[in-house]
């Protein structure tokens, strides 16, 4: 390999304008170009020093300090790979998309790496004002299936719990798509009849039924060149599936009364609470629109099994929400959050931080305003006595601290690892404790 093809390659990537590194197997930044020096350079001298520790000050590669290293992967794979890290760049931590390609000399030996990094704009890993924030590891698996489809024109189906953020992922998928320009729909299918269904989604001529007194464009025709956003689909009943399904096999509709079959041209997101899956087996979701919806599934996960995040989606909603800006919670109103379990997920969360935020005077929210505003059933306090946990007397600490466990064991449900994230504790922690009592 000759120095003359590395010059080469470094000026053909000057003129690139996606941040681009080239890198040798050993992890060494070789060269940056332009947009790389701008976008993540931040003053700093980064030719020569290693990605790992420029992007995330670890001292050891990513695949060492418990990461996946695109580097690794791509030199074992000898092809390109993607991962999405959490990158320390002259903002702060962003989530970044990695590419890593593999560059061959003329023996078709991998000599040099190229890496492309593109910030991931529709997520936050810091507080923000709008859009999706979080950091979480179950956050980040869902976030990378969202940046992974959202460029394609695939349809895509968001299946979550209540409140966890499906509408906002639909959008977020939207706005890193090639579509981004055009409209976002959203349709709710949950109540819909059968002509409601028809007139608020193909449209309607004029005179097509009493009332009718002039065209009107359906919601297909408004997200044309969009994304049309069906939000609880599980809803619909089992004729409109029907509709649904004949739009989405011919790529056509036509308007209530009208002649003529027009051309539909949006891409598909959309959501459900419910078991899609197992209302197929029941019968009541069509098997086939099914798979015409579900060509890539992704979960939003519940707030539970991110509950890492909790403080960082507090901080952000408070800031969306409070009337009186810049206030923030007491330490100990951040801990009473993230003990508490949100059935209603982000939605419930959000909720419980307007009220207690119109409920504090002062400069910051305290667990007072918190409990005051909470209006969901008293968690067991503290002794299992069977069906709950309560406690009525002074009790010895580890009398107490078992009772907990056995109670919390029984009623949290997920495995040991996810437990023991909720209770705050490493999983080590969590089985010594286990093991005492036993
Ligand atoms: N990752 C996130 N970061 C910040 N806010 C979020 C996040 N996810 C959800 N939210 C907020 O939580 C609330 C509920 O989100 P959203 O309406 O998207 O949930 P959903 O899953 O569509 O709920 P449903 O199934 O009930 O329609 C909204 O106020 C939204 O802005």
């Amino acid at each position: 390999m000759t120095s003359h093809f590395l010059s080469e390659l470094i000026s053909f990537l000057d003129g690139l304008p996606e941040p681009r590194i080239v890198m040798s197997a050993d992890y060494r930044i070789i060269a940056a170009n332009a947009a790389y020096t701008r976008e993540f350079g931040g003053g700093r001298e980064i030719v020569g020093r290693a990605c790992y520790e420029v992007s995330h000050r670890f001292s050891v590669p990513c695949d060492q300090a418990g990461e996946s290293c695109p580097l690794k992967l791509s030199l074992e794979a000898g092809e390109p790979q993607r991962v999405l890290h959490l990158h320390h760049t002259p903002r702060g931590e962003e989530h970044v998309a990695v590419e890593t390609s593999p560059i061959r000399d003329e023996t078709g030996e991998i000599v040099y790496f190229v890496e492309t990094m593109r910030v991931v704009r529709q997520a936050s890993s810091r507080a923000a004002a709008r859009g999706l924030v979080g950091r979480s590891p179950a956050f980040v698996g869902m976030l990378d299936k969202m940046m992974r489809v959202a460029p394609s024109n695939a349809a895509v189906l968001l299946l979550g719990e209540t409140g966890t953020g499906k509408e906002l992922v639909a959008h977020a998928i939207h706005e890193a798509s090639a579509r981004a320009d055009g409209p976002f729909v959203a349709v709710d299918c949950a109540g819909m009849t059968e002509t409601l269904f028809e007139a608020e989604l193909f449209g309607y001529e004029k005179g097509a039924f009493t009332g009718a007194t002039h065209r009107k464009m359906g919601l297909v025709e408004a997200a044309s060149g969009g994304t049309l956003f069906l939000d609880e689909i599980g809803e619909l009943p089992l004729a409109l599936q029907v509709k649904l399904l004949r739009l989405l096999e011919t790529g056509t509709f036509r308007r209530v009364g009208g002649l003529d079959w027009l051309p539909a041209d949006f891409r598909l997101v959309s959501a459900t609470h419910r078991d899609l899956a197992a209302m197929v087996q029941a019968e009541t979701f069509r098997r086939d629109l099914y798979f015409r919806i579900n060509t890539f599934p992704i979960r939003t996960p519940a707030l539970h099994e991110r509950s890492s995040d909790i403080p960082l989606l507090a901080e952000s909603l408070l800031g969306r929400v409070d009337r009186k800006p810049g206030r923030r919670f007491t330490e100990a109103a951040q801990a009473w959050l993230s003990g508490r379990r949100f059935s209603g997920n982000i939605r419930e969360l959000r909720n419980l931080i307007e009220r207690a935020s119109l409920f504090a005077d002062g400069d910051s929210i305290d667990v007072a305003h918190l409990v005051e505003m909470d209006d969901s059933p008293p968690a067991p306090a503290a002794v299992a006595d069977g069906s709950g946990f309560a406690v009525d007397r002074v009790i010895p600490l580890d009398r107490l601290e078992s009772a907990y466990l056995d109670w919390a064991r029984r009623t949290h449900g997920g495995d040991a690892a996810s437990l023991a994230e909720r209770l705050g504790v490493s999983t080590r922690t969590l089985y010594r404790k286990l093991e005492r009592r036993e």
